[in-house]
């Protein structure tokens, strides 16, 4: 039911709208990118692809955002969308017309083309979801130590296959993580093995630089580190040095079911990024609501 021209009657323009005030805010913040694109894996990925990552907690009910593993989304991605959304009500005609989650998926297409990212049509469609609580969250977003069988099966869980689960393991060519997410890699890795021994060393030492032990837990390092603010093909040469910053990107290239993947995606951008163009438009389809099971927010944060 999802279609590229859902909008064409009632606001043909919405997608240079989106992507104006998209181009504003990347313009003034690089974070922009990752925060967005996060925000868009976090919110399908609950629910489906239904803005309720969006909603903000009331005294009467936790929602999504105050769940302990998305504390750490960033506040651009929602101020991104908000900001989208602002200037689509702005243009007569538009306004209440265009749903969170679809001004969602276009502006996660815009910060990835905004980065050097491949473009793509975006399939639209999507209405906003009805609920959205904190305890709904557990056990519905993958881990940074999860192992190739534990990622197949949470991505497969939402319809979305192992090639697929790897070109969108990509999208950690850009943005930060938080030390804590990664440290036991570093200091208590096994008891045979303090350090990790499918990380490269050179990269160990760096990041025991920047992440000691008792580090401030606001502290967050590149999670690429030779290409940060570029959306390439390098996360996987990482991967190939040992250079993947959690567990569960670096498993993709130590297991022998993904390493081709790996190896294949490392020397090929063409062929990354036309598959990382299908997962994405994989993601965009999961748990999509329709009919009486959602409608258009006026406000993003807040159930109409
Ligand atoms: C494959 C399993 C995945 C795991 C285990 C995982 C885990 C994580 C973790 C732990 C962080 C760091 C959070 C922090 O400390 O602030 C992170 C960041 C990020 N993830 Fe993932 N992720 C996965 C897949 C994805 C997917 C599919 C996408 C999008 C398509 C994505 C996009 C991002 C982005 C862009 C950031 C950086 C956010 C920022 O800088 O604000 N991740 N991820
Ligand atoms: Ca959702
Ligand atoms: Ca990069």
């Amino acid at each position: 039911q999802l279609r590229q021209d859902f909008y064409a009657n009632v606001c043909p323009n919405v997608e240079n709208i989106v992507k104006e005030a998209v181009t504003t805010k990347f313009l003034q913040t690089f974070t922009t990118v990752p925060a967005t694109l996060r925000l868009f894996f976090h919110d399908c990925f609950v629910q489906g692809c239904d803005a309720s990552v969006m909603i903000a907690s009331t005294p009467n009910n936790e929602a999504e955002k105050d769940h302990p593993e998305n504390l750490s989304l960033a506040g651009d991605g929602f101020d991104t969308v908000i900001k989208a959304k602002a200037a689509v009500d702005a243009v007569p005609g538009c306004t209440n017309q265009v749903s969170c989650a679809d001004i969602l998926a276009m502006a996660t297409r815009d910060v990835i083309a905004l980065s050097g990212g491949p473009s793509y049509a975006v399939e639209l469609g999507r209405l906003d979801g009805l609920s959205s609580t904190s305890s709904s969250v557990g056990g519905k977003l993958p881990k940074p130590d999860f192992n190739l069988n534990q990622l197949n099966s949470m991505f497969s869980d939402n319809g979305i296959s192992q090639i697929d689960m790897i070109a969108l393991s990509a999208a950690h060519t850009l943005g930060f993580s938080h030390c804590d997410q990664f440290s036991n890699r570093l200091y208590n890795f096994s008891t045979s093995n303090k350090v990790d021994p499918t990380l490269n060393k050179t990269y160990a030492a760096q990041l025991m630089l920047q992440c000691p032990q008792k580090v401030d837990p606001e502290v967050a390092i590149d999670m690429d580190p030779s290409t940060p603010q570029e959306f390439d093909n390098v996360y996987f040469t990482n991967l190939q040095q040992g250079m993947g910053l959690f567990t569960s990107d670096q498993v993709l290239f130590t297991d022998d079911r993904s390493k081709p993947t790996i190896d294949t995606w490392a020397s090929d951008t063409t062929a990354f990024e036309k598959a990382f163009v299908t997962a994405m438009t994989n993601l965009g389809r999961v748990g999509v609501k329709t009919g009486s099971q959602g409608n258009i927010r006026s406000d993003c944060s807040v159930f109409n």
